[in-house]
């Protein structure tokens, strides 16, 4: 059963290279966890009190400003962090897709880095030997699949880890939105294929300002604010409460008929635990 619960977890940072040097003018900021100086190392709370319960077939956005704790909480559901407090329990092959980029060697052909980049995200060397035909299609590259990767572009490298990643068949999926350096023609066909692939797996969890994106992807949602979750419910109703809109109302139709088949869906909804 794929499964992850999340009990009154909290994740710090203790920085121990803190300036103190105060502002001339201080001003209140509105991103970031909250900086703690009780004690003589400043620890910056970025995630606390979190309770999450998620399901197989869960598709889940998370939301929220800059510095709300969203790439925290998805490495704390990946297994990366530890709770610095609470507990978390995660079942199910975790593909972690937070930077393209991690899991890939400058100093190896393209072909190998498919192969590297496959083990990373939880595949086996065979698995990864017969989608190598396919990726090499999807991702255009030619004859550079045979180069060491430190002659691509950053598109092509972008172009490669987006083959690599939309090939694989993950139990729970984790995706932090980093897409940005591919020309708009290759994104749309790499938006067929994630698509493709949050269908393939288990249950997602997807960080993004993207609307669009995200009504396209996901069925619920959890609005992050302040190391904290501040609202979890249906993608339509939280993204309304986050934004103070409705953000739907000037979506294409493609994306608005995603979103009402994800609304009649039964799964679409978001578990919690006691506490
Ligand atoms: N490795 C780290 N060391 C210290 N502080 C960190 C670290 N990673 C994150 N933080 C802090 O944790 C808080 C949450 O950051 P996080 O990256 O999770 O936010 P986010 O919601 O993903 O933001 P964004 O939308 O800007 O990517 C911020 O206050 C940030 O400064």
């Amino acid at each position: 059963m794929v499964s992850i619960d999340v009990w009154n977890a909290a994740v710090d940072f203790p920085i121990f290279d803190a300036k103190s040097r105060s502002l001339k003018k201080t001003v209140l900021g509105k991103t970031g966890g909250k900086i703690g100086t009780d004690n003589k190392v400043p620890i910056i709370e970025a995630l606390h009190d979190i309770n999450l319960s998620l399901r197989h077939g869960q598709r889940v956005a998370l939301v929220g400003h800059n510095g709300a704790g969203k790439s925290t909480l998805l490495r704390l559901l990946s297994g990366i962090y530890e709770p610095t407090r609470g507990h978390a329990r995660i079942e199910g092959k975790v593909a972690p897709v937070f930077d393209l980029g991690v899991g890939m060697d400058p100093e190896i052909s393209g072909l190998e880095n498919i192969i590297i980049r496959g083990l990373f995200l939880g595949m086996s060397r065979k698995q990864m030997e017969k989608r190598i035909d396919d990726i090499a299609d999807f991702s255009e590259l030619g004859r550079y699949l045979e180069m060491p990767l430190r002659t691509y572009s950053t598109g092509m490298r972008v172009r490669l880890a987006l083959g690599v990643v939309t090939s694989i068949d993950p139990e729970i999926l984790l995706l932090d939105e980093g897409i940005g350096a591919v020309d708009s023609e290759f994104l749309d066909k790499a938006k067929g294929r994630l698509t493709e692939l949050v269908k393939r797996s288990g249950l997602l969890v997807f960080a993004s300002h993207s609307d669009e994106f995200l009504a396209e992807l996901c069925d619920s949602a959890i609005w992050m604010e302040k190391g904290g979750i501040k609202e979890q419910g249906s993608l339509r109703e939280v993204l309304t409460h986050y934004k103070g809109k409705d953000p739907f109302e000037n979506l294409s139709p493609k994306a608005l008929e995603r979103m009402r088949q994800n609304e009649s869906d039964p799964t679409a909804t978001i578990g919690s635990n006691e506490t």
